[in-house]
């Protein structure tokens, strides 16, 4: 984990907090990014704007490349080309920015021996605003033991102590590649929560991977949709949740109804018939549908994700590809 720092202000010389210009909260900005290991390209070319201050979904089937795209903006991984930049400035090798930025993800290696407490003693030196009083208090809620050695934690208890020392850090840019994945449904709701608690009292760049989407929805401002290395979709969950509209019936009459529609994925449990097409229905359309007994709903985020996460598979598999569903989505 690297080291962080507490607020979107910055510091003067002298110490004193200064406010962030335009040209020092710029936030994070890649362009043309690739990674590739050995002859496998993992990043194909990613251009993207993370905002300072915003929650963004990092979203994509297994494989696509969060993990690799979040290691190679805070620097653990090197990048093959292309620019990266926060704040104005090159992330490489440069401590100012990386004291900035705290990336959690769900292996974290610490030293076996270690115990809790000898994390939380070193803690305050890696980052600069460091919140003894906060990271008491999380880890309370997790109900973490301090004097046990970190190998002798469990899995949940573990990922739960990452999600303390990030939230616990403010670091102005956090990175949470899945580190809730071992927590039981309470502790995801205690992090939850304490982000959303945390965020609307001080703003500050997430970008937290997950395949809990429905779950973590409103955490989210924006999604950034990955598919195959490459960025397919970046826009307000809103936007992207009013983008398609989920009509559901018997099967015969869902089929009908849509046959005029741009079909985006369809899913059947027994008769019941489950379809998402493009766009809104006209209020003479939904009234259409409700005479036909066909619910009419805006679709999840979860949905319309595995519905494009569905044709990941199918290309890996060398099935026929809907091409409805590759221009699906709004590009910002
Ligand atoms: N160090 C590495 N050496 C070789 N290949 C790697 C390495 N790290 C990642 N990869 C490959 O890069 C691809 C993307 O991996 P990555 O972990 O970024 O995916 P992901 O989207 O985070 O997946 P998941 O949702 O399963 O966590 C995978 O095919 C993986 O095998």
């Amino acid at each position: 984990m690297t080291v962080t720092t507490t607020d979107p202000t910055t510091r003067s010389a002298a110490g004193a907090p200064v406010t962030s210009t335009p040209e020092t909260s710029a936030g994070i900005a890649l362009q043309g990014v690739t990674k590739s290991f050995g002859k496998t390209e993992v990043l194909k070319g990613i251009d993207l704007h993370l905002k300072p201050g915003k929650v963004y979904g990092l979203l994509g089937a297994n494989g696509v490349g969060k993990t690799t795209l979040m290691s190679v903006i805070c620097n653990h991984t090197f990048r093959s080309s292309g620019r990266i930049t926060i704040d104005g400035e090159e992330p490489a090798e440069n401590a100012r920015i990386l004291e900035r930025t705290c990336f959690v993800h769900e292996d974290q290696r610490w030293h076996d021996d270690y115990l809790v407490d000898h994390i939380l003693r070193a803690l305050p030196h890696f980052y600069r605003d460091w919140q003894p009083d906060l990271a008491e208090r999380l880890l309370s809620r997790f109900s973490i033991p301090r004097k046990t050695p970190l190998k002798k934690l469990s899995r949940g208890q573990r990922s739960a102590f990452a999600v303390c020392i990030s939230l616990a850090s403010r670091a102005e840019y956090t990175f949470l590649d899945e580190p809730y994945l071992g927590l039981d449904p309470t502790s995801r709701n205690i992090f939850y929560e304490e982000l959303m608690r945390e965020v609307a009292e001080r703003p500050r760049t997430i970008l937290m991977s997950t395949h809990l989407i429905d779950e973590a929805a409103n955490l989210m401002e924006e999604v950034v949709l990955m598919r195959r290395g490459r960025i397919e979709l970046h826009a307000d969950v809103d936007e992207v949740t009013s983008s398609m509209t989920a009509i559901r019936g018997i099967d015969e009459a869902v089929d009908g109804f849509t046959a005029p529609y741009d079909v985006v994925s369809s899913q059947s449990l027994g008769r019941i018939h489950s379809v998402l097409v493009k766009g809104a229905l006209a209020p003479d359309e939904r009234a259409r549908a409700e005479a036909l007994h066909l619910s009419v709903e805006k679709p999840g985020l979860q949905e319309i994700v595995a519905a494009l996460g569905i044709l990941d598979h199918a290309v890996a598999q060398n099935l026929p590809q809907n091409s409805e569903v590759s221009e699906a989505g709004v590009t910002s």
